[in-house]
Formats: structure tokens, sequence, C-alpha cells
């Protein structure tokens, strides 16, 4: 939650973390877009995660999932399964993540971390977008989007990344803010997002001595991104 929220304020973002039934309702309403990470899932926290995705959908506010370590437990599963049937605007998850989530099976995984190259899992992510209607996004030494035909590459980012706890669901929250920003171009917005955050992350290599600090340099240079180093830094390629 720390490492998510800081990412999404650093770049001009407003956050909100909730997690109870009682408020859901109010505080729905009041977002641009909504992320559902089952990082930290317990049985009661599911329903609310069907109430802020079913309140989302009625409001046509475009929602993430991030499914954390779904390949890890059928309990996480299973509750991935339940929300994928609300149809998500997108879907981040590494590798394993992903091919867990196609194959609905667990056991390809290593723990919330990949087994699998994001490479590994882009014939997952088609399968996975054309079945669910949801944009696909994979994380990894290149991040993949796509909506089941195109495939689009991010190759920013470092592989120190790897190493903070929660970069990823941080990715995910910021897809959807950049998506708030433009919702007819969810697509674009996520392969824009994965390019950003993958540059904050080059910049914050050069000054940084390890994951702690790679961690703090990450979300300064996120706040002091401007438009001419995202222009001439992001590095973005079609594969098909
Ligand atoms: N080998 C790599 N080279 C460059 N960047 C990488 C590499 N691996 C991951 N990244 C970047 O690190 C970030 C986190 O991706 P990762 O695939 O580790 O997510 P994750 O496993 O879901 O993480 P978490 O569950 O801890 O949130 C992404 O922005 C991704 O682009
Ligand atoms: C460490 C950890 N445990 C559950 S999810 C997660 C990392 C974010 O996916
Ligand atoms: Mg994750």
């Amino acid at each position: 939650m720390d490492i998510i929220a800081n990412t999404l304020s650093s770049t001009g973002a407003s956050p909100a973390m909730t997690h109870s039934l009682l408020e859901i309702p109010d505080f729905t309403p009041q977002t641009h877009a909504v992320v559902i990470n089952i990082g930290t899932l317990a049985p009661e926290w599911l329903p609310c995660m069907k109430c802020a995705a079913g309140i989302a959908n009625e409001l046509a506010k475009p929602w993430v999932l991030d499914p954390a370590a779904v390949g890890a437990s059928c309990f996480r599963l299973n509750a991935c399964l339940e929300l994928l049937a609300l149809r998500p605007t997108v879907i981040r998850g590494n590798g394993s993540e992903i091919i867990a989530l196609n194959t609905g099976s667990i056991g390809s995984t290593k723990g919330a971390d990949s087994l699998h190259e994001s490479s590994d899992a882009i014939e997952a992510a088609k399968s996975l977008a054309k079945s669910s209607g949801s944009i696909v996004a994979i994380s990894g030494s290149i991040d993949y989007v796509t909506d089941g035909h195109r495939v689009v590459g991010a190759h920013n980012g470092v592989q120190m990344m790897q190493k903070i706890t929660a970069s990823g669901c941080a990715v995910s929250a910021l897809i959807a803010a950049f998506i708030a920003i433009d919702p007819a171009h969810a697509f674009e917005a996520t392969v824009s997002a994965f390019a950003v955050y993958g540059l904050a992350g080059e910049i914050a290599m050069g000054l940084a001595k390890g994951p702690a600090s790679l961690r703090m340099h990450l979300i300064d240079s996120l706040h002091s991104l401007d438009e001419d180093t995202v222009i001439n830094g992001v590095k973005i390629t079609s594969f098909s």
C-alpha cells in the first residue's frame, strides 16, 4: 500500500486505499479509476472487491485487476476468476500470474514472484484477453500489452525493480491513473504507464546503491519527469 500510494502521489494522481464494505459505495463514485489488488487477500475482502468492481462498471469507470500471486493458492485463483467475470479494463500481472489466470490452474509460480519471463506469457495473455475482454499487461524485462490481437512492448526498466516488493503492484496502479486521464485509449495508456515507470526506474538506478535506495529514487524520479525526458526516453515497439 505504501509504494502504491506514493507512486501515485509522486506522479500527480490522488490515491485512496479502502477495503471496508461500509465505505466502498461512498468512495467508488469519487474515483476516476479503481485498482483491485489481491496482494494480501482475506475472505472478507473479496465482497468489497466485487462491490467496488460492480460500482465501477455501473458508473463506466475503468478498473485494473492485479492478480498478485494468483498461481500460489486455490483461494486466490477462485477469487480472481470471480473478479474476471466482472470484466476488468486491464489485468496486469507478471508472467506466472498471467499464465495461471489463463489456464485456471495453480502451481506454476514462485509464490508472489514469477517463474517465467514475460515473453513466455505472451500467448497466454492473448488468449486471456480474448476470453475475458480485458486488456492484458505482462510485466518483466519487456512489458507486453495485448488486447488479444495487437501486442505492444515497453522496453524501459531495470532488473533491480524486481527486487522492490510491490513494484509490480505500483505499476498496476499507475496504469489505472494513466487510463483515468484518457479512458478512451486504455491500451495506449497502459503501454505509456509501463514505459514511463520503467524510464523512471532507469533514471533512479543511476543514483541507487541497491533496492531500498532504488525505491526511494524511483518515487523521486517519477515526481521530476518532464515531457522532453519522457519523449526522448520511452522505448515502445509493436510486435504485431
Ligand atoms: N528483468 C527486468 N528488466 C527490467 N525491468 C524489469 C525486469 N523485471 C521486472 N521489471 C520491471 O519491474 C516492475 C515490476 O515487475 P514484476 O514483473 O517484478 O512485477 P511483480 O512480480 O508483479 O511484482 P510485485 O508482485 O512485487 O508487485 C515492472 O515495472 C517491470 O517492468
Ligand atoms: C510479497 C507479497 N505477498 C503477497 S503479494 C506480494 C507482493 C506483491 O505482489
Ligand atoms: Mg505482482
